[in-house]
């Protein structure tokens, strides 16, 4: 064998300390001649046998047909050592030369560089020895994309790909790049998991790691894979330069299936119009993939119609090269930025099974921009890259967040199952969905809603459990609450936690029970708070909208996170009535005569105006009562007392003034049925189609209005803290209020307690229609400006609501109405923070 055996050594990585420094000039020398004859894989040119010395650079001078000298580099240009290249190029004349190979074992990885005129070139490529199952296991999965289908129907060009549906539910875009090369890469995240999936059973993890060795990367992850097909190609057409990145993106190009004469082309810049002939080519063999960096243009070219190499795109990502890389939108997998940092230091695990391809792989949960379009007109629509981008969800790109629940899902199925837990009502998921696992775990236990409710010893159903809605890395901080933007590694770690959290605590100790179906997210934006540090800040607020996210799950349960104090009611049960009866002695009535036989007057003067009684439980309810009706069934008659001119004309003005200018917005009702963190909705109705607004800022600051306020409290007896903002309502022709009671059952969970009266004010009159109609009363107001109308929501115990008092505002037929609620609840309102609100 004519070959010195002293020619530097690919050696293995990371043995030796590469020298630093300029290039020994006899690396600058011109081309040398390769020394004939040998048995090399090449068969042309004897190829050097790898040895792992290093001192012997000057003495590997290569005769015969090699003739250029190429420098082993790594990334920062020290020098390795070299290896001749040879000079009879058949594909193309007046090239430098071809680069030739010694044969690499398994993980063995040789940076290379052609060197042209003394200038190092292609500075990032490798070649790297690949493991022996690689190959065969990726062209397995090639396989199963139904070749025929690829070949027999190339696609156009990259915008008029095509999706290929697979058998196996794989989904692949198939689009010719220019020239005369076809890119098959998946069209959705399990796809690319799939194909991940056979890179790992070949080792690619080994392979990976020698190359970060290499270029002294701490982590490289693949990001993106596909298979190319040098389809027809006759010549040097697919030129692809890789991006800049300062040296952290790669790509490895790993021959599956190729004939000798199959090529790549490695050069360095765009510049030279004759690029293609101005630089080596290299040959694939078998087993050795080539790696390709920064700034390398290189192409496939030529000659062989059946070459199928897979491509897998790797890089140590980092903030800086994310958009970079990002940027480089061209697949069927866009690149989003999000998606790449959420990769970060993210490396294939060296087993094979799929267990660890969580290793290899972030979940990535993104979410689609506004104006993604509808589900029917996706499958058109998603075949455009930028739609893929920007709708990345609705297309199905990348992992959707209900993949977080994987491991959930895993946790669940390692469970025995436990035939025990079922329900024995059809009417516990409705129960469970509205919360009342939590707050009436008892009854729900007696009802045997283990099923729904989760409860069960072994809670074996990952069907109905749920982190909650699909978490977000972006959140627009318009108020600028956020003191502390988290990373997305932050986010993923804090969505990681949480599952855990979960699983090891939630989903299997006892205490924690009544949670498991309420203890959830229920924001998109709450792993990104809690990253932030909003569990601490807002743990309030944070408890109710994220308790998951918090590990907060007893408080999401708002009687625990909002207690209720009973010792502050401000009225006692049986006090409701004193109010109105002390109004009447103000007013110069005796009350303590009054009885049925001697009701109390319907009209007296009282000192704020002109005080009317509609109802008082001293009158006669028998005319109310429908025929079959027994008095004695009915709750006594409510209070309900108009006071004339209680307002003056001005303080009407102002606050119809205020309500303009604060701007009325459609009515909402409040939803008894709470939702599964039981808290309730502002719901738009039918059955109220006014507008509204709340009294506050410059209006609850005004002193005309402080003035009305006080004199509520005046008469009310109940001190201001007790009182929701001043609701002032504007009806116009045509809208109404329908039938409703002021009353709401679920307020009385809550820290403020119930309505137990309301305040109407009537603030102007000159419009039709719209009297507040008391249908059980038999009747209906005649509004005048500045009137009071007065009523009880609660019966006089405190103990329910009163059914006499359902009232509805009727159709305004001509003009404008303007009116104000003031509602006065049992315990403080003001205090009660907005998270204790709903
Ligand atoms: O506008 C009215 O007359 C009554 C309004 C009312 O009942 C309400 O807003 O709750
Ligand atoms: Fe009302």
């Amino acid at each position: 064998d004519d070959v010195p055996s002293d020619v530097p050594a690919p050696a293995p990585v990371g043995a030796h300390t590469p020298p630093v420094g300029p290039l020994p000039d006899a690396l600058l020398d011109d081309e040398e001649e390769c020394s004939s004859s040998g048995s090399g894989i090449k068969g042309a040119c004897d190829v050097p046998t790898a040895t792992p010395s290093l001192d012997a650079e000057e003495t590997a001078k290569p005769t015969g047909r090699f003739y250029c000298s190429h420098s082993y580099v790594n990334r920062h240009y020290e020098l390795f050592g070299s290896l001749p290249c040879y000079s009879d190029n058949p594909y193309r004349s007046g090239s430098i030369g071809d680069f030739v190979t010694p044969d690499l074992s398994d993980g063995d990885t040789v940076p290379v560089a052609w060197r042209n005129g003394g200038k190092l070139v292609g500075e990032y490529a490798a070649l790297v020895g690949l493991p022996d199952g690689l190959s065969s296991s990726l062209l397995s999965l090639y396989d199963e994309i139904e070749q025929p289908n690829v070949s027999s129907n190339p696609a156009a060009d990259e915008d008029n790909g095509r999706f290929i549906s697979t058998t196996n539910d794989q989904l692949w875009w198939h689009a010719e790049t220019s020239g005369c090369v076809q890119h098959i890469s998946p069209g959705d995240e399990a796809t690319h998991d799939a194909f991940l999936e056979r890179l790992s059973i070949g080792h690619l993890d080994h392979t990976l790691r020698s190359i970060a060795k290499t270029y002294e990367l701490e982590t490289l992850t693949a990001y993106e894979v596909s298979f190319a097909r040098s389809a027809n190609c006759s010549s040097l057409e697919d030129l692809e330069v890789q991006p800049e990145t300062g040296g952290y993106a790669y790509k490895l190009v790993i021959p599956l299936s190729l004939r000798m004469t199959a090529s790549m082309v490695i050069i360095d810049d765009g510049k030279d119009p004759d690029w293609h002939l101005s630089r080596g080519t290299y040959s694939y063999q078998s087993s050795v993939g080539i790696c390709i960096g920064d700034n390398v243009q290189h192409s496939i070219f030529d000659v062989d119609p059946t070459g199928l190499v897979a491509i897998v795109h790797l890089a140590e990502i980092d903030e800086v090269n994310a958009p970079m890389i990002g940027g480089m939108v061209g697949s069927a997998f866009p690149l989003h930025v999000d998606w790449l940092e959420s990769q970060i230091g993210r490396h294939y695990d060296i087993k094979n099974e799929k267990a660890t391809m969580s290793q290899g792989r972030r979940r990535f949960h993104l979410a689609d921009g506004d104006d993604c379009p509808d589900e029917s007109t996706v499958e058109e629509q998603c075949r455009d890259i930028q739609m893929r981008v920007d709708c990345p969800v609705l297309c199905n790109v990348y992992v959707s967040t209900q993949t977080a629940n994987d491991q959930i899902e895993l946790f669940f199925a390692s469970l025995p199952i436990d035939d025990e837990c079922i329900d024995e009502s059809n009417e516990c998921s409705d129960f469970a969905s509205s919360g009342m696992c939590m707050t009436d775990m008892e009854e729900m236990i007696e009802y045997g809603c283990n099923w729904s409710c989760l409860y069960c010893q072994v809670p074996s159903s990952a069907e109905l459990f749920s982190l909650g809605v699909d978490q977000v890395f972006e959140y627009d901080d318009e108020e600028g609450l956020v003191t502390r933007v988290p990373s997305h590694q932050e986010i993923l770690e804090r969505i990681d936690q949480t599952v855990t959290h979960m699983i090891g605590t939630v989903l299997v100790q006892d205490d924690h029970k009544a949670y498991r179906i309420s203890c959830r997210n229920y924001q998109p934006q709450c792993s990104y708070w809690a990253a932030s540090g909003w569990c601490e800040t807002y743990a309030g607020w944070m408890s109710q909208h994220c308790p998951a996210a918090c590990f907060t799950c007893p408080l999401a349960d708002h009687t625990k996170r909002c207690p209720v104090d009973k010792e502050t009611n401000v009225i006692q049960p049986g006090e409701m009535n004193f109010m109105y009866e002390r109004w009447l002695s103000e007013a110069g009535v005796d009350i303590s005569t009054l009885s049925l036989d001697n009701p109390p007057p319907t009209s007296v003067d009282h000192p704020f105006g002109k005080l009317t009684v509609v109802s008082s439980p001293y009158y006669d309810m028998t005319r109310l009562l429908d025929d079959d009706e027994d008095e004695d069934d009915q709750p006594p008659l409510p209070w309900v007392i108009t006071i004339e001119d209680f307002l003056t004309g001005e303080e009407c003005d102002v606050l119809i003034k205020h309500g303009s200018e604060l701007g009325y917005e459609q009515s909402t009702q409040y939803s008894n049925t709470a939702d599964v963190g039981g808290s309730h909705e502002f719901i738009e109705s039918e059955s109220r189609t006014s507008t509204n607004t709340f009294c506050q800022g410059d209006c609850d600051a005004d002193p005309i209005v402080r003035g009305v306020i006080d004199r509520i409290v005046e008469m009310s007896g109940i001190t201001a803290n007790h009182y929701e903002k001043l609701q002032l309502v504007r009806y116009e022709v045509g809208q109404y209020y329908k039938e409703h009671h002021d009353y709401a059952s679920a307020h009385e969970e809550l820290p403020f307690g119930p309505r137990i009266l309301t305040f109407f004010l009537y603030l102007n009159d000159d419009y039709e229609g719209g009297g507040t109609s008391f249908n059980y009363l038999s009747f209906t107001s005649n509004p005048k400006r500045g009137m009071l109308l007065a009523w009880s929501n609660m019966q006089s115990d405190l103990q329910s609501m009163d059914d006499w008092t359902w009232h509805e505002a009727l159709t305004v037929t001509k003009g404008l109405k303007y009116g104000a609620n003031a509602w006065v609840h049992l315990r403080d309102y003001s205090s009660v923070p907005d998270y204790c609100s709903n």
